[in-house]
């Protein structure tokens, strides 16, 4: 067995952002490979009229968990699906989960986050910057906690060409910002809020950046690591290859590709994307979750989830490799039959917007129209232009992140963990 799956034993674990796309991985990856784990905390807020049991049942039932169930058939009882809103001060938790969390914890996964590149930046400070103090505050009264694995993201500091794995200091003081948005009201944060980001692309890079200062400042005496991956995409191998359940990053773009939606983007062949697995991401971060707490660091280490320095994949490679996949699986409904290309400048990118997006959307519309139909073709397509736009910066440039620790990490591992977890390179 696997030394870290077998740390994981016994373990009470609790992890924020579980009903996410990494959440739900990392939850199913530790129930499938140390199914003797005590406990997951989970927690979950409502959603869409569904309580939090409902959710977790629904998620405990999905593809991804199957495996699960054969090696875990007491899942539902390891699993503690504890009522939250990061968005709220307390989290609203009540006393007793409260009081379970602090007494119970062994290991903290904070992977809860708002991800949206157009989200206000009240909410991004509240959920990147205020949650992450606060869960903090809450690990440093946890006497039984051995490692605290704070998820940010390789573009934090993206304001930067050469990343180092150390934290930057910010413009800003976060408990500054965390203050503001609590009196200032919305137009004036609207106001305020292209000159607080500076250069950063966005208020989610903003934000992240913000809450790693957060755990640098509130550390206190915890033995904290935090884990930046780059683009996350569809599982490569674990549970099975090609699981994704949203649109954020690669996946929208892949899938609009596969739909024929997406007929241009703009991208330089050569340059490198930096795109990991979320199993990948998954993998390291059990593996950094072991190591903090088995071999205690003396001070607090950053890991770099890229591929760029490690296993590069540039847009030359990537787009033919997505058409020949989209061709060959070709997904069902599609509006056309898959083709894209890459422009390199403003003026064709615009062209080709006119020409292969906007237009031939217009086209169906009216078709629709005509035979008594609801438009919905142009809605959609200006979606995903405007998708595209905020990707944009994500993709028109390149940067380099050093992975000293990342590999230092790897070289620590046992021959049967590095095999199960080394597919950066
Ligand atoms: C060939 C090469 C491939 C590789 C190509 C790699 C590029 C990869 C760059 C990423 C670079 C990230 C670098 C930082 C990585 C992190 O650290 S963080 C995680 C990544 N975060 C993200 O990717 C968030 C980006 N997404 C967003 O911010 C929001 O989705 C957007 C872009 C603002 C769009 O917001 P929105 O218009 O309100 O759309 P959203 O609420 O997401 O969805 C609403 C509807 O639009 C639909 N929709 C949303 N997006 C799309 C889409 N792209 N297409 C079609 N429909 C869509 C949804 O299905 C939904 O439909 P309904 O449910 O209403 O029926
Ligand atoms: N996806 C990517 O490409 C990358 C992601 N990351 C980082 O990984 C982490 C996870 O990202 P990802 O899984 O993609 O994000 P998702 O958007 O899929 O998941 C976000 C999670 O946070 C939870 N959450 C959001 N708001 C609240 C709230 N108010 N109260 C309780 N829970 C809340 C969501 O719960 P709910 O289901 O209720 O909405 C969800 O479980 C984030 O920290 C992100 O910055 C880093 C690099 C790349």
């Amino acid at each position: 067995m696997s030394t870290i799956a077998a740390f994981y034993g016994g373990k009470s674990i609790l992890i924020t952002g579980a009903t996410g796309f990494m959440g739900k991985v990392l939850m199913e990856k530790l129930f499938r490979t140390s199914p003797n784990l005590k406990v997951i905390y989970i927690l979950v807020r409502p959603k869409a009229d569904q309580t939090p049991q409902q959710r977790v049942f629904q998620i405990l039932n999905s593809k991804l968990f199957e495996k699960v169930k054969e090696v875990c058939p007491d899942v539902h009882e390891k699993i503690r699906a504890i009522s939250a809103d990061l968005n709220q001060s307390d989290f609203a938790i009540s006393k007793e989960d409260t009081q379970e969390l602090l007494s119970c914890t062994n290991i903290v996964f904070h992977c809860a986050a708002t991800v949206r590149f157009d989200d206000h930046l009240r909410h991004a400070v509240q959920l990147n910057v205020a949650a992450t103090q606060q869960l903090l505050l809450m690990a440093s009264q946890m006497p039984k906690l051995e490692a605290f694995i704070h998820i940010s993201t390789a573009y934090s500091n993206c304001n930067l060409k050469h990343i180092d794995e150390v934290i930057y200091p910010c413009p800003v003081e976060p408990k500054k910002i965390i203050d503001s948005m609590e009196w200032l009201d919305d137009a004036v944060i609207d106001e305020i809020a292209p000159k607080l980001i500076g250069d950063w692309p966005n208020a989610y890079t903003f934000t992240k950046a913000l809450g790693e200062m957060v755990v640098q400042q509130e550390s206190r005496n915890l033995n904290i690591a935090i884990i930046r991956p780059s683009i996350v995409g569809a599982t490569w191998q674990e549970p099975f290859p090609g699981w994704v359940d949203n649109l954020n990053g690669p996946n929208g773009i892949i899938i609009a590709t596969g739909k024929g939606l997406l007929r241009a983007l703009r991208a330089t062949p050569k340059d490198v994307l930096d795109v990991v697995p979320v199993d990948i991401v998954v993998n390291l971060t059990l593996a950094v979750g072991w190591y903090m707490a088995v071999r205690r660091p003396t001070s607090m280490l950053i890991y770099h989830c890229t591929s760029g320095n490690l296993n590069p994949c540039n847009w030359g490679k990537m787009g033919p490799q997505v058409l020949a996949t989209v061709k060959k699986f070709p997904f069902e409904k599609a509006f056309r039959r898959p083709n894209a290309d890459f422009t390199t400048n403003t003026i064709t990118t615009l062209y080709w917007n006119t020409v292969s997006h906007r237009a031939p959307a217009i086209i169906y519309d009216f078709c629709l129209w005509l035979t008594g139909r609801k438009p919905r073709m142009t809605k959609l397509m200006n979606r995903l232009i405007r998708s595209l736009s905020l990707v944009e910066y994500f993709i028109k440039q390149t940067w380099e992140w050093s992975t000293y620790n990342t590999e230092m990490l790897m070289s620590e591992l046992s021959p049967e963990d590095r095999r199960v977890r080394t597919a950066l390179t």
